[in-house]
This record gives C-alpha cells, structure tokens and sequence, in this order.
C-alpha cells in the first residue's frame, strides 16, 4: 500500500537554523493524525511540507506516492486540501468568499483562473451551511472576521474532495460555539470519511475531534543530539554586526508517533512542556491541566 505521507529523514534549514531535524513519519491512507507540541517547535513548517509548500533541506517527503522536488506538484496538489492561516492571507481581500472555496478545485488561489459549474457553487454552499457560514456568499474577505475567515479557509480545503486533508490550526479566532462546530464536523468526517487521510495541528487537547486516533509529538532535540546535527550539516552559529551571539533553540524533532490513547500520557506532555502536567480523557474529548502548585 502506497502511504498518504512519508517523510524520511527529513531535516528542514531557514535562515542558517535548523528547525526540524532528524523526522521519520509515516501516515498510512484513512488515518486521521494529530500533529501536537509546543510554540515554534516546527509544527507548521512540517505540515508545510506535507502540503507541498516547503521542500526539505535534506531527506525525502513523499505525498501519495510522488516524491516532493521529483514530481510537478501541480499533478497532485488538488489532492491535498490545506487550511491554514497563512494561505488563509494569499486569499485576495476583494474576492466572494463563496468563489474563494470553489477556486480550491484547480487548486489555486484566486477564481479568474478557470470556470467553475453550478454544480461546483451548490458543493461550495452546501458546505459553507455545514459550517454555519452561508450568509456570507455575496460579501468580499477584507469584511471578514478572524473565525469567519477561518471557517471559509475550512470549506475550501473540504471542496476539492481531497485524498489528503491537512488542518493547521483550524479554530484560530473561533468562539466557543465556533469551536465546537468544528470538531464536531471534523468528528463526523473521521466516521463517515473513512479513506480520507486527515492531519490536524492544534495546540489544544479539548479541539481533538473524536475519531483522531493516532498524533504525532514534537519535542526538541536534546543538546548533544543538536550538537551532533550541527556537525553534520556545518551548521555556522549566527554572529550578527555587534557582535552579540544568537542563541537558536534546538532543532524540533517527532518524539512519539503512533497510537493516540498510548501516546498523550502525563509524563510525555509534562517532559514536553517541562511542567507537571495532568492528562483528561473523560467522554471522548481531551484536555490537560498544571498540577497544582502548593503555594506555602
Ligand atoms: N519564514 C521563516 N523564516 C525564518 N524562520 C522561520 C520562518 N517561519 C518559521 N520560522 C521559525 O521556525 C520555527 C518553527 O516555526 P513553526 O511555525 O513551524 O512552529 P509551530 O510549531 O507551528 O509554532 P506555533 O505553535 O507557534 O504556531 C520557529 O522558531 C519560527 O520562528
């Protein structure tokens, strides 16, 4: 069986910091993931690659069989759906939203490219209903809320009816009730969807939808792995003009991958975020909380 995601390998350079070194994952067709861990640990850039929009500096990623830099990633891209916040900014401020989410066929952005059949429109409202979003057809994005524009990013990612459905942060800027009806819709795509392949980043346990069984933890390298990388990459340490030295965090690094139930444990998110953390998982849902701390 051909995997939906593979990465080998992989390292990941910007700016002469290495930010993701040393990943291996594999993601297998119908398999719903979470990607989980702390600020700037490299979750994005990850799902980035995944979605074809960032290449490796080194190790291979391969999207439903075609090797990222080896295959024109417009003869696969309509198969992934990306929401994001960054693709969420290409969007152009004057554009309907309705045109925005059918424009996710051709896997552009920006509808003047190509001419979409009514049949599309009716997919594209059908799908702003299920998200609670269909009176905004007709008004132009620079009117849009933060939630609001994040449930459009959401709908088209949905649109082209992709193999691969990659969610970064799909509740930014949603309220409560937001919030909940999108994991409640993601819920339901993990049961009825079942060969779709779904990757959700998120920083909160509560907006894991039931369904997602398996998450990917990232976790920094410790410094003599670092030290290691750094040697092997000729990683220079960054001196700027006064001379002051630029300390970079270590690389991120996946430090589980597999099973969900076995891998959100209170020791991997307490060592992950070097506090004493409580993992809850009470009906289905998720959450974590700080151990009290005794005040004297
Ligand atoms: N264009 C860029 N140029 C240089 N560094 C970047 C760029 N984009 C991201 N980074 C750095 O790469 C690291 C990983 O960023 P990334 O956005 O992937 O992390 P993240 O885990 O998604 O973070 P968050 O949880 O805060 O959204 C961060 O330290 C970030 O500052």
């Amino acid at each position: 069986m051909t995997a939906a995601v593979e990465l080998h390998d992989v390292l990941f350079r910007r700016q002469r910091r290495t930010i993701l070194a040393d990943v291996s994952l594999c993601i297998n067709p119908g398999e719903k993931w979470v990607v989980f861990g702390p600020n700037g640990i490299g979750k994005s850039t990850l799902v980035s690659m995944m979605a074809t929009r960032l290449h490796p500096t080194s190790g291979t990623v391969d999207i439903l069989g075609n090797r990222l830099g080896k295959v024109n990633v417009f003869s696969y891209r309509h198969r992934i759906g990306l929401a994001s916040n960054m693709l969420n900014r290409e969007f152009d401020p004057q554009e309907d939203p309705l045109d925005v989410i059918v424009s996710a066929i051709d896997a552009r952005v920006g509808n003047w490219y190509g001419e979409y059949t009514a049949d599309s429109y009716v997919v594209a409202r059908e799908l702003m209903r299920h998200y609670g979003i269909e009176y905004l057809a007709g008004k132009r994005m620079y009117k849009l809320s933060e939630g609001e524009r994040t449930r459009v990013g959401i709908c088209r990612a949905l649109m082209a009816r992709p193999d691969i459905l990659i969610l970064d942060e799909p509740t930014t800027g949603l309220d409560l009730g937001g919030r909940e009806l999108v994991v409640d819709a993601l819920s339901e795509l993990a049961r009825v969807e079942t060969r779709k392949t779904a990757i959700l980043v998120t920083h909160r346990l509560e907006e894991i939808p039931q369904g997602f069984d398996h998450i990917a933890l990232l976790g920094r390298l410790d410094d003599e792995q670092s030290a290691i990388i750094d040697t092997h990459t000729k990683a220079s340490t960054e001196v700027p003009a006064d001379g002051a030295q630029i300390i970079n965090p270590n690389p991120g690094t996946i430090v589980y991958a597999g099973a969900l139930e076995q891998g959100l444990t209170d020791d991997r998110l307490s060592s992950l975020f070097n506090m004493s953390l409580t993992v809850v998982h009470n009906d289905g849902r998720w959450s974590a909380f700080a151990t009290k701390i005794a005040h004297s």
